[in-house]
């Protein structure tokens, strides 16, 4: 599983590093323990659930084309020879690039999960001090309690797409 992109934009934006840092939290839901985990900034929520691990919005309602977080990692010029399941290739410039976050590192980023028909964020690679940085924007006015997904991009890569679910009756 790759995520990839390819837009260039040279808009440079503000990021306040080490916001992400996260704490944790145990919550009963239903007789259930989820794991929940919030950011610092209190915008976004980690929840243990169907797919490992999933990110919503918290106490925060977006509109559309917000600044919501960056994707952090290590930024790498050469094709990282990891399990691809945390790296996000995408092109600056015209040259490629790779951001591997395989490392858990408390931030969410690398926690947003896939959704290509009805992404509600978009990974744009912005210009940082000369580097570029992945960030994501909403997509339309989000409200919180929403999972974070976006499209990881194209390709028959992503083997929980496409699956057909049929119902009784
Ligand atoms: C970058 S991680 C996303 C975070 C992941 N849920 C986790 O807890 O580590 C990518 C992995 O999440 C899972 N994933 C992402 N989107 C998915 C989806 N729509 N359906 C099922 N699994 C998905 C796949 O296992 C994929 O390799």
């Amino acid at each position: 599983m790759r995520m990839r992109v390819c837009i260039e934009n040279g808009n440079a934006i503000l990021l306040k590093r080490g916001k992400s840092m996260s704490r944790r939290s145990r919550r009963e839901r239903g007789g259930q323990v989820n794991m929940v985990k919030e950011s610092l900034t209190g915008c976004l929520l980690l929840k243990k659930l169907r797919i490992k691990e999933e990110v919503y919005l918290q106490r925060k309602n977006l509109e559309q084309n917000e600044f919501l977080l960056p994707y952090e990692g290590e930024l790498l010029e050469k094709e990282p020879d990891v399990d691809d399941t945390y790296i996000f290739e995408f092109t600056f410039k015209g040259k490629p690039f790779w951001v591997d976050a395989s490392k858990e590192d408390g931030s969410f980023g690398r926690l947003l999960n896939d959704d290509h028909i009805h992404p509600n964020c978009r990974p744009k690679v912005m210009e940082i001090d000369e580097k570029p940085v992945i960030c994501f924007f909403s997509l339309r006015p989000l409200s919180s309690n929403t999972e974070l997904v976006y499209d990881y991009g194209p390709g028959n890569i992503y083997p929980w797409r496409g699956k057909v679910v049929t119902h009784y009756h």
